[in-house]
């Protein structure tokens, strides 16, 4: 029996999500998804940087559990935020302190510094405290339970090498920490690992705080603080393994415009390759980010029918463009993710690759993926579990999962389940593990019901609606 790692898990306390698979309407031939979630944190974060302007406006922001998770703790340091459609405007206004949550160890706070808690967004933390170890304002930064057990050595370190002064007040590497001190040295820092979180955290704590800096990298992860940065006219330099900042200065732009969610416009684009039966599916203004496209980029080299079309470039220098799929998975092949940049541009898609994969002929393997052990949950472990409930047959590596499809080289017979059934299968609380199994159960026939499957509010509202309007029929139960 696979244990989950880490934090115990709370009890289920999203409702369940129940998909009646297999009875697939007329879907729509065109989807949107939300806004990315990465580029809308990042953007509600540009309004703490030096000089940013007294009103923010970003629009098609993601307002899904993880970017909410940062508001009351924008309110607590003097900026508010309102939210009208897909638009969220961040404005100065009287700071209104956060609730403590409470801690088994800590009975006494830090006086003087507000408390900032981020709930279970790491993204949202570990980006939070690298602007402000750069803007030098004193904080307690923490988070929900879950978040509590994930690394933050990695972003501490670094900014402590670049003269911050960020203390762990309970473990050492776990939050909360206290963040004082200011970046004030000017060093090169070597980063621990391949997370994005970690290398825009430290970047952000040096443009911050106007220092030159050098990070070294082990791998190009997603590159949108680079981009946004960039847009804002700060200089950075990149080359292999690294990006240097010059200590120069950049503005932030009273509007930023946030492009589609390439990791949501994932299930969409799986539902329609699972279901077969041809028919073109498209999603408009995706952000086609090579850091982020690995999903669509390892099933196009598999066999997918999968196509990027309309490219531009935004403001913000993010490429963008309509992703179109045809239906059906005859004739691909079964993927190999063997390198760490390719994984990384899938990192959170990798549960659902994983289900796609036990659709597919042969042995899949997913590899470089050790850091998909400190997510939400271990999510080697609970992928492997949630597709086992399936019937799949997924196993846990040191660094990734091997998936074992059917056996026939010419694929799954059209509308096949490849031995796959619907039931009840388990959501471990962790949005990215409900939706691939919500995605896959859509081509199954029979119910299934996903427990706790309702937390895919936490990076994609309107996940329900999306998966409908591609034919399925699914529902959240409240008991
Ligand atoms: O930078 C970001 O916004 C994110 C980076 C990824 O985490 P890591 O960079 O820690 O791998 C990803 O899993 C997360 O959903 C968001
Ligand atoms: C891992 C994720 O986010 P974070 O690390 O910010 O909690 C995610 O959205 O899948």
């Amino acid at each position: 029996m696979l244990e989950v790692k880490g934090p115990d898990r709370p009890a289920t306390i999203s409702p369940d999500l129940v998909v009646e698979g297999g009875r697939t309407g007329g879907p729509a031939s065109t989807v949107d998804v939300p806004g990315d979630k990465s580029v809308t944190h990042r953007a509600l974060l540009a309004a703490l940087l030096p000089g940013a302007p007294h009103r923010l406006t970003i629009r098609n922001a993601n307002l899904g559990g993880a970017v909410r998770a940062l508001f009351p703790a924008l309110r607590a340091l003097g900026l508010d935020t309102l939210v009208e459609g897909d638009v969220l405007t961040v404005r100065r206004a009287a700071p209104v302190p956060q609730p403590v949550r409470p801690h088994p160890a800590i009975t006494r706070w830090p006086d003087g510094i507000p408390y900032l808690e981020t709930a279970g967004s790491s993204a949202a933390a570990r980006l939070l405290i690298g602007v402000l170890a750069g803007v030098g304002r004193g904080a307690v930064v923490d988070g929900d339970e879950v978040l509590r057990h994930r690394p933050m050595d990695w972003i501490v370190t670094p900014l402590n090498e670049l003269g911050a002064d960020i203390r762990y007040l309970d473990r050492s590497g776990r939050l909360p920490v206290s963040v004082g001190g200011r970046v004030h040295r000017s060093r090169r820092v070597e980063l621990a690992v391949g997370s994005a979180q970690a290398r825009s955290a430290v970047l952000l704590g040096a443009v911050a705080a106007g220092v030159p800096a050098e990070l070294r990298h082990p791998v190009r992860s997603r590159d949108h603080t680079e981009r946004m940065l960039a847009a804002f006219g700060a200089r950075l330099t990149e080359g292999p393994g690294k990006v240097a900042y010059d200590g120069g200065p950049c503005s932030v732009p009273p509007l930023i415009d946030v492009p589609g969610d390439p990791s949501l416009a994932a299930y969409p684009v799986a539902a329609h390759l699972l279901r077969g039966g041809g028919g073109e599916l498209r999603i408009p203004d995706v952000c086609l980010n090579p850091t982020r496209t690995g999903f669509f980029d390892v099933l196009r080299r598999a066999g997918a029918a999968i196509d990027y079309q309309d490219l531009r470039t935004t403001a913000g220098g993010e490429p963008v463009g309509t992703v179109v799929t045809t239906a059906g998975l005859d004739g691909v092949r079964a993927v190999t993710v063997d390198d760490p940049g390719t994984l990384h541009a899938l990192i959170d898609e990798v549960p659902l690759l994983a289900v796609v994969a036990a659709r597919l002929p042969g042995t899949s393997r997913i590899g470089c993926a050790g850091e998909l052990r400190f997510k939400e949950t271990d999510r080697l472990v609970t992928t492997a579990r949630m597709a086992a409930a399936f019937g799949a047959c997924v196993r846990v590596e040191p660094d990734g999962l091997t998936v074992n499809g059917p056996r026939s080289v010419n694929g799954p017979p059209p509308g096949g389940t490849a031995g796959l059934s619907a039931g009840t299968v388990p959501g471990f609380e962790d949005h990215r593990i409900a939706m691939a199994a919500a995605t896959l159960a859509t081509a199954l026939p029979g119910r299934t019901t996903i427990t706790g499957g309702a937390c895919h509010t936490t990076s994609f509202p309107g996940f329900t609606a999306v998966l409908r309007a591609v034919g399925a029929t699914i529902h959240e139960v409240t008991l």
